[in-house]
């Protein structure tokens, strides 16, 4: 309606910023992984798309597990999150291999911020193990291991969402 403020984003509502690079994330993941291992073994990875799908590489090369899966899910139209989707869910193998309930089956994402995507997921496959590279407040109890918390207010910058800009110096008025 004319004269009403723009809503923001997501984005825009967090406020501070935490970008990760890949060396970072790929450290992160295998940090995971240590974790990961005190508590499996796993019978399969199924990764939320798309976020999922890099730390669930990894983090299935580290364990030793050759099958993945995948539960596609979106939410976030760029940073405004919308009526969640799900555009696949899993495979009839995988889904057996969990005994129906996921029991054995480890599910990976990128992170959780409302908790709406876990929440959803943790309903399909209540008995697997859910981890994440990082969680904010709200997420964070849908979650059973992950490495780093970051505050509600902060926008997580994936690697590849990114890229390498010029930052003009801080004294030119760069925040
Ligand atoms: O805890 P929530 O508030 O539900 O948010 C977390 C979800 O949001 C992002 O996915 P997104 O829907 O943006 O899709 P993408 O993975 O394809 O980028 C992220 O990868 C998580 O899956
Ligand atoms: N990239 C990114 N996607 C999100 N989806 C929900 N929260 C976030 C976030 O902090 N960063
Ligand atoms: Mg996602």
């Amino acid at each position: 309606m004319a004269g009403e403020a723009p809503e923001l984003s997501a984005q825009e509502r967090a406020g501070k910023a935490f970008p990760v690079s890949w060396d970072q994330f790929h450290r992160d993941c295998r940090a995971l992984t240590w974790r990961l291992n005190e508590v499996g073994p796993f019978h399969a990875v199924i990764a939320i798309t798309r976020g999922g799908l890099v730390p669930a590489a990894i983090v299935a090369r580290e364990l030793g597990v050759r099958i993945i899966d995948t539960v596609c899910i979106a939410s976030y139209d760029h940073d405004k999150q919308g009526e969640l989707q799900v555009l696949k869910g899993m495979s009839e193998a995988a889904m057996k291999l969990g005994g129906g309930t996921g029991k054995g089956l480890l599910i990976v994402d990128d992170l959780v911020d409302t908790g709406k995507t876990g929440r959803l997921v943790r309903d399909m496959l209540p008995d697997a193990h859910f981890a994440t590279v990082y969680a904010k407040p709200k997420g964070r109890p849908l979650v059973d291991t992950f490495i780093t918390e970051v505050s509600q207010d902060t926008w997580i910058f994936f690697p590849w969402d990114t890229a390498l800009s010029y930052h003009p110096p801080l004294r030119d008025g760069a925040a």
